[in-house]
Formats: structure tokens, C-alpha cells, sequence
């Protein structure tokens, strides 16, 4: 049986991918975390992206067919002041990871950002648009789609945004914690994109998984590349922190609404600048795979009916 290698196990996108039993159809899984330690208290291989070249020990040992790179960078603000660590886990260790999969014909499943784009556009941004982040994240997370392009390696480069679940770090959580200590909150209404849950993201990518797999070189060769995996539809921050409330008062899951003021970009200033417009167009997505990418309010009923079952 093949072995699939899971970095990043403890990220919120990684532990959904351990919670989801199909992922073990495509081979037997080994995880993999910056500490060897698992969120359900298991342990894990440790793979430190912060020290790319100890990777290829742990990818010789493992021989794995799938690589999927869970693992990143993904403090947006901080990069700012850590762009050298950022790049080495977002760029350099992708590098160490696709070379070695390209000398031993293995794939690499690795997932990439909104935040490569300056956000200037006006209509979603088709797969092949001209990247240009504007801060060090992005950057970092460009350097990581450029080397896995390089290398010569059979991947699947998915880009996705605006990431959230109903555990781990995410803005979800985050709306959620402040709206239960505050009656009103500002939030951003003039940046736009499309929330994306978790769920949505393994899903899918185990469908593109599959049609990998019933797939022959040639078809593969034709199938590698960048998609668009993002849920339907786009909204602001704005739109999505009221509809997180609305939908979370209605499952009873916060005793009452929060206001949620709109306010623009320059009335929350951050360190790092975030694309105005980071709205994706999945269309190559659906159509090469075969499959529909629901709009991201399915997506958010789906994750408040779990935090709704959890709370019970
Ligand atoms: N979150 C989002 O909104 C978006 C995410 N993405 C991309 O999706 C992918 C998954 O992101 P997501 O699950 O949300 O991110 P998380 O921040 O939830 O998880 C990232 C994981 O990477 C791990 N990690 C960080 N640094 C290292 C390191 N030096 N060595 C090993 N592991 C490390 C973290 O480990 P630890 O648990 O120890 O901190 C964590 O488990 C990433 O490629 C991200 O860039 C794309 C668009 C939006
Ligand atoms: C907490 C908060 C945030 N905001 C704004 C700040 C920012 O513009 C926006 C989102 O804030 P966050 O810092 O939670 O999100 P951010 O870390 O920018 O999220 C990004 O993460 C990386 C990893 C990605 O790849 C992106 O796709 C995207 O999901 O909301 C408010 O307006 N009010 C608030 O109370």
C-alpha cells in the first residue's frame, strides 16, 4: 500500500484532513508535525519546515507516493517582521519536499493563497492572473508555488482562501470569541472573497485525488497545475463575520446578536496589507474534476451545525 504523507497534521486544514476516514482509500497516512505531537494526543513524524534540509531524512524513511503539504506559514501580520522564517517554511522547504519528489515519482498536493494577488481586480481571478502580493506572507507563499513549479515534480498546486473550521486558528473563531465579550464589533467591508471551510477543501481535494489516480501519465501530465479551490460566491469580512453571527444565534449557539459595524480597510490598520479584491474563480476546478464547489454559505451552516452539536 502507498504511503501518504501529511504535513502539518495539527493545522487547521490538516487536522481535517486526519478527521475525515477516506483519505486512508488512497494509501496508508503518516503524519507529520513540526513537534511530533498530534492535536488528538497521538504522536506524529516530525517534520520542522523551519529547517528544510532535515526533511529529506524523514521523506527517505517514509517513501511516500502523496505528499500533501498541510504545513505553513500562515501568521499574516507577524510575517511581516519574520519574512526570512516565512520563506524558509513557505518557499525553501516546498523546494526540499518537490525536488525529492521529483527524483522518486512521487506527487505533491500543496495548497497556496488568495494572498498572492494584489487585489486591484474586479472580476475572479482566473488561475493564470499575474501575481503580486503585497506583503511578506504572500510572498513567501509565491516563492512556494514557484519552487513546486520548478521541480520538476507531478503536483497539484491548490489555491484556496479565507480558511476556517470549526477548531483551530480562524476568523470564524475568532468573531465568535469577541462577539461573546462585546456588544459591537467593527469589521472590514470593503475587502472581498470567499470563505472556504475545511471540509470543502478535503472534500474536493479527495476528489481531485481520485481523479488522479484514474488517471494515466498523459492525463496527468495535462492535469497538473494551479486550481482554485474556494467555495462560490464571495462576500466581505463584513458579510461574513454578520452571517457567522446570524447563523450562530439561530442554532443557539450566542445568547444575542453582536452589531457588527462596517468599517473600511483604513479604519483597521494591520501590519500587513491585505488584497481588497481576493475573490477566485474555481471554474477550472469544477470542470477538470468533475466537481461542484457549493457556495460558502453551505459551507458555514455546515461548520455552525458542528460547533452546534459540540456545544450540546
Ligand atoms: N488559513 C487560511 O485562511 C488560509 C490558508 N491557506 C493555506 O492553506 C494551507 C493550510 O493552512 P491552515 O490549515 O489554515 O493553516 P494553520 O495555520 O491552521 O496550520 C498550519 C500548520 O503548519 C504548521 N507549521 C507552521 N510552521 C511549521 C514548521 N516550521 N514546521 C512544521 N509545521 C509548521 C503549524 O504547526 P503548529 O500547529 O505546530 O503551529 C500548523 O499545524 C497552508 O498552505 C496555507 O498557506 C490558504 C489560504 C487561506
Ligand atoms: C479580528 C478582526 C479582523 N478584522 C479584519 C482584519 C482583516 O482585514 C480581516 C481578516 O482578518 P484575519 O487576520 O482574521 O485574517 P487573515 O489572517 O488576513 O486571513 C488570511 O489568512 C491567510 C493565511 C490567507 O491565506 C488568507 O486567505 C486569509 O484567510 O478582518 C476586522 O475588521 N475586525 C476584527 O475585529
Amino acid at each position: 500500500m502507498n504511503n501518504i504523507l501529511l504535513l502539518g497534521a495539527n493545522g487547521q486544514l490538516g487536522r481535517s484532513f486526519l478527521e475525515h476516514q477516506e483519505l486512508s482509500t488512497f494509501g496508508h497516512i503518516v503524519a507529520a508535525s513540526r513537534d511530533g505531537a498530534r492535536f488528538d494526543g497521538g504522536s506524529a513524524e516530525v517534520a520542522d519546515l523551519s529547517s528544510p534540509a532535515t526533511l529529506s531524512t524523514l521523506l527517505d524513511k517514509v517513501q511516500p507516493a502523496i505528499i500533501i503539504n498541510a504545513a505553513a506559514y500562515t501568521a499574516v501580520d507577524r510575517a511581516e517582521q519574520e519574512e526570512s522564517l516565512a520563506t524558509t517554511v513557505n518557499g525553501e522547504a516546498v523546494a526540499v519536499i518537490a525536488r525529492w519528489a521529483a527524483a522518486h515519482h512521487a506527487m505533491v498536493v500543496h495548497y497556496s493563497t488568495d494572498y498572492v494577488f494584489d487585489g486591484q481586480a474586479s472580476m475572479p481571478y482566473p488561475v493564470d492572473a499575474a501575481t503580486a502580493p503585497l506583503g511578506a506572507y504572500g510572498r513567501s507563499k509565491l516563492a512556494g508555488e514557484q519552487a513546486l513549479q520548478a521541480s520538476g515534480a507531478a503536483y497539484l498546486l491548490l489555491r484556496t482562501a479565507w480558511v476556517y473550521a470549526p477548531h483551530g486558528h480562524n476568523f470564524l473563531r475568532t468573531m465568535l470569541r469577541l462577539g461573546a465579550d462585546r456588544a459591537e464589533l467593527r469589521v472590514v467591508a470593503d475587502q472581498y472573497g470567499a470563505p472556504t471551510s475545511t471540509d470543502t477543501i478535503v472534500n474536493a481535494t479527495l476528489a481531485a485525488l481520485t481523479t488522479w489516480q484514474n488517471a494515466d501519465a498523459t492525463q496527468r501530465g495535462a492535469m497538473q497545475g494551479i486550481y482554485h479551490l474556494v467555495a462560490s460566491g464571495h462576500t466581505s469580512w463584513h458579510g461574513f463575520a454578520s452571517a457567522i453571527f446570524e447563523k450562530a444565534h439561530a442554532r443557539g449557539l450566542i445568547p444575542q446578536l453582536p452589531r457588527v459595524l462596517p468599517i473600511a480597510t483604513a479604519e483597521y490598520p494591520t501590519p500587513a496589507k491585505r488584497p481588497a479584491w481576493s475573490v477566485l474563480d474555481n471554474k477550472s476546478f469544477q470542470q477538470r474534476f468533475g466537481y461542484a464547489l457549493a457556495d460558502w454559505q453551505e459551507g458555514l451552516d455546515q461548520v455552525i451545525d458542528t460547533l452546534a452539536k459540540q456545544a450540546r
